[in-house]
């Protein structure tokens, strides 16, 4: 099968810090794949590597089997729109897509106006003075019409209230079924992911936690409450992700391939969220939980 990104033992420092340390992936073509992680995980510095804005320091990665930003070739292949979607205050909607045009050997015009028709936007109007939805919608608009097999966007919806948000995504969910798109978007919210991604990578202090399938990840995680028990006395099979303790009762939540049957827990399902959440919580933090109560 095809990868849209395989990274292995990818990292990158700056001065002493690994931002991003150890990350190896293999994510195949054609997914919508949500990167999600709290702020300062990483997120940016993986996606910047995979658009070969940064090198390595340590590792490889490739995109769609290439080098990132290694020739007009590769550069054509994949569209990424930053961080802040990026547009030029002082140029208009259609200089934007004059701009494109030129720069884009693949610049598919027709698609491009016919998008700013169906938001509703002025060609005539400035980047700079167009709400955060619309300058998103146009930044989306530059990235789709560039027709690339793979679209990278850095946190698109952070700024946008929620019913642009879902705009956005909807807009963007479209656009890759139509185009046949691979999407790897970052947020730090999972809300924002839980409709639209089929592919969740989890980022976490520069680790990457878990990635995988969203419809495996869900059923291979299992909440278990019961009588209070250590994470030692679970089976080897049952990976701890987390665990939170009273007196008496214990909830965990685990990693395991196989039904559960110990009859002592309750054995429960989790939402995207649950999931993201149980990865994303520091051990620190359980630890001190656990001596609060
Ligand atoms: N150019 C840089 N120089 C030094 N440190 C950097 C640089 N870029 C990122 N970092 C550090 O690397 C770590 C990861 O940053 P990164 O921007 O990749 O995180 P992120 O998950 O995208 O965060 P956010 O959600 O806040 O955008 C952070 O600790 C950050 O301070």
């Amino acid at each position: 099968m095809s990868t849209v990104l395989q990274a292995d033992g990818l990292g990158k420092k700056y001065g002493k810090r690994w931002a991003l340390a150890d990350c190896t992936l293999d994510i195949p073509e054609g997914r919508i794949v949500g990167l999600v992680g709290p702020n300062g995980a990483g997120k940016t510095t993986l996606l910047n590597l995979a658009v070969g804005q940064i090198r390595p320091t340590a590792g490889s990665i490739r995109v769609l089997g290439g080098t990132p930003a290694s020739g007009p070739e590769q550069l054509a292949k994949v569209g990424y729109v930053a961080q802040d979607t990026p547009t030029y205050a002082a140029l208009s909607v259609a200089d934007h897509l004059k701009l494109g045009a030129r720069l884009n050997p693949g610049w598919d015009g027709a698609l491009a106006r016919e998008r700013i028709r169906r938001l509703g936007l002025d060609p005539g109007q400035r980047a700079g003075k167009l709400s955060g939805g619309q300058r998103a919608q146009l930044a989306l608009t530059l990235g789709i019409a560039k027709r690339p097999e793979a679209l990278i966007l850095d946190e698109p919806v952070a700024a946008l209230d929620p019913l642009a948000r879902r705009e956005f995504l909807q807009g963007l969910m479209e656009a890759a079924a139509e185009h046949a798109l691979s999407v790897v978007l970052s947020s730090h919210l999972v809300s924002d992911l839980e409709r639209t991604c089929d592919y969740l990578i989890v980022l976490v202090e520069s680790r990457v936690k878990v990635a995988g399938d969203v419809d495996e990840l869900l059923a291979a995680h299992h909440r278990l409450t019961g009588p209070r028990r250590d994470a030692a006395r679970l089976p080897d099979d049952q990976q701890v992700v987390s665990e939170s303790h009273t007196d008496r009762q214990s909830t965990f939540v685990v990693r395991a391939d196989d039904p559960i049957h110990d009859p002592a827990w309750t054995v429960g399902r989790l939402g995207l969220e649950d999931l993201v959440l149980a990865y994303m919580t520091p051990a620190p933090a359980r630890r001190a939980l656990e001596a609060i109560r």
